[in-house]
């Protein structure tokens, strides 16, 4: 098989081995995932709230990024939905989009945040997280997805402070972030801190309120945290699981099933099954802790993700069970942590008592070169002003 430009870097990238380029049937399993944090310049944050968006108007958002809901659950504090392609979290100030296939997941932008300021009752944007794996098949994405140039070139029109990064391999695996990147921390923030840049409420770019971190740790609930873990596995060992050339395998399925369901435990599960295969589950918790995995079984093309933000002092357990479960040839992890995590709950606390639970976490994966049968491949840090991001690439050895 001949090999392939890569769109972002304009490299040359090695053939790929399994996937038929020629396939009548190909599904891009590698999710787009947007995370974005609303806040108020006045800080007065009791009434306002994501969940007032109506449902009619989610699935407007929806129609924009061409997928549809199929079922939702909630708690005190997070709606989620299973969505045709991927899922959805919405809790207070908090709203998370993950979508697969040829969806558009960044045409609901300014529509997202109109909405956010309409019916939430926000007026800022405090933080947004934009990220993927490199695509299997890029040029069958649509615009502006195909490249990540495009792709940064969107959200800047939206954004201001944008940064934009690759992680890993520019010509193998990498993983592609944007996020905010604004400079100096918040206390130090002058004037207002606002910068006006355009008519419309969503085409401000705003600078964050001026207070400081210690302000954002009294107000309990409405902190900032954005820690957690996320596991893409491209190349599944496929065996009996959810894939059946002949139609469903339903012992493949319990199986695989019974193994997901023990991964954390009291969590209420929202699960859906694909015909003729493919499997999404949402999970949720107390306290707005999420988790989500998905799957593409066909074997041409398979794909596995993993999300969490769940705290806990290792994430070494769950991840042993995930490798158990699925079986992959190789994998990427990615771990976002608040530095220091001055908002931990006292129960976190208890966890890890020096300091973050997803920083411990960090610290696991710096010395992790082997982790089972699996040897470290890449590691990558970040240290952005709030967090730290850690990524690492595995694969099996020998590979
Ligand atoms: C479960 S969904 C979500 C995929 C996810 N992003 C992942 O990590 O692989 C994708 C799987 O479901 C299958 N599928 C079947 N019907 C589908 C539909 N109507 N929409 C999306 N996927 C469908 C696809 O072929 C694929 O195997």
């Amino acid at each position: 098989m001949e090999s392939s430009l890569d769109p972002d870097s304009g490299l040359r990238l090695p053939p790929r081995e399994k996937m038929s380029e020629l396939s009548p049937h190909f599904f891009e399993g590698t999710e787009k995932l947007l995370e974005v944090w609303f806040s108020r310049r006045d800080e007065k944050l009791d009434d306002a709230d994501l969940r007032k968006i109506p449902r009619h108007e989610l699935e407007v958002l929806m129609n924009l990024v061409k997928c549809e809901i199929i079922s939702f659950t909630q708690n005190d504090s997070l709606d989620s939905y299973v969505l045709s392609e991927s899922s959805m979290f919405i809790s207070k100030r908090r709203f998370i989009l993950k979508t697969c296939g040829t969806t558009v997941l960044l045409g609901c932008l300014k529509k997202l945040t109109q909405y956010a300021f309409n019916y939430g009752g926000f007026d800022e944007v405090e933080d947004i997280f934009y990220s993927r794996k490199n695509f299997m098949r890029p040029e069958l994405q649509p615009d502006p997805h195909s490249n990540f140039s495009s792709e940064v070139q969107k959200l800047d029109e939206v954004f201001e402070d944008g940064a934009a990064y690759c992680l890993g391999q520019m010509n193998g695996d990498c993983w592609y972030l944007y996020t905010l990147n604004r400079p100096g921390n918040m206390a130090d923030s002058d004037d207002d801190g606002y910068v006006s840049a355009g008519d419309s409420p969503w085409m401000l770019k705003q600078l964050p309120s001026p207070c400081t971190e210690i302000q954002r740790v009294n107000q309990a609930d409405q902190t900032l945290e954005k820690s957690g873990i996320s596991t893409l596995i491209p190349d599944v060992q496929i065996d009996d699981f959810l894939f059946d050339p002949c139609g469903y395998s339903m012992n493949g399925i319990m199986k695989k099933k019974s193994g997901i369901s023990t991964l954390i435990p009291d969590v209420q599960i929202d699960d859906f099954l694909f015909d003729p295969c493919g499997y999404s589950m949402n999970g949720i918790m107390k306290k707005g802790s999420y988790m989500t995995i998905h799957v593409t079984p066909e074997p041409d093309f398979s794909y596995v993700s993993f999300e969490s933000n769940i705290p806990m002092a290792s994430y070494k357990e769950v991840l042993g069970k995930i490798l158990d479960i699925f079986k992959p040839g190789k994998f990427i992890m990615t771990v976002f942590a608040n530095q220091g995590s001055v908002a931990m709950s006292s129960q976190i606390k208890k966890l890890n008592s020096r300091g973050s639970v997803a920083m411990s976490s960090h610290k696991e994966l710096d010395g992790a070169v082997r982790i089972g049968k699996f040897m470290r491949k890449d590691l990558q840090s970040c240290q952005f002003r709030k967090y730290h991001l850690t990524y690492a690439h595995y694969v099996k050895f020998p590979s």
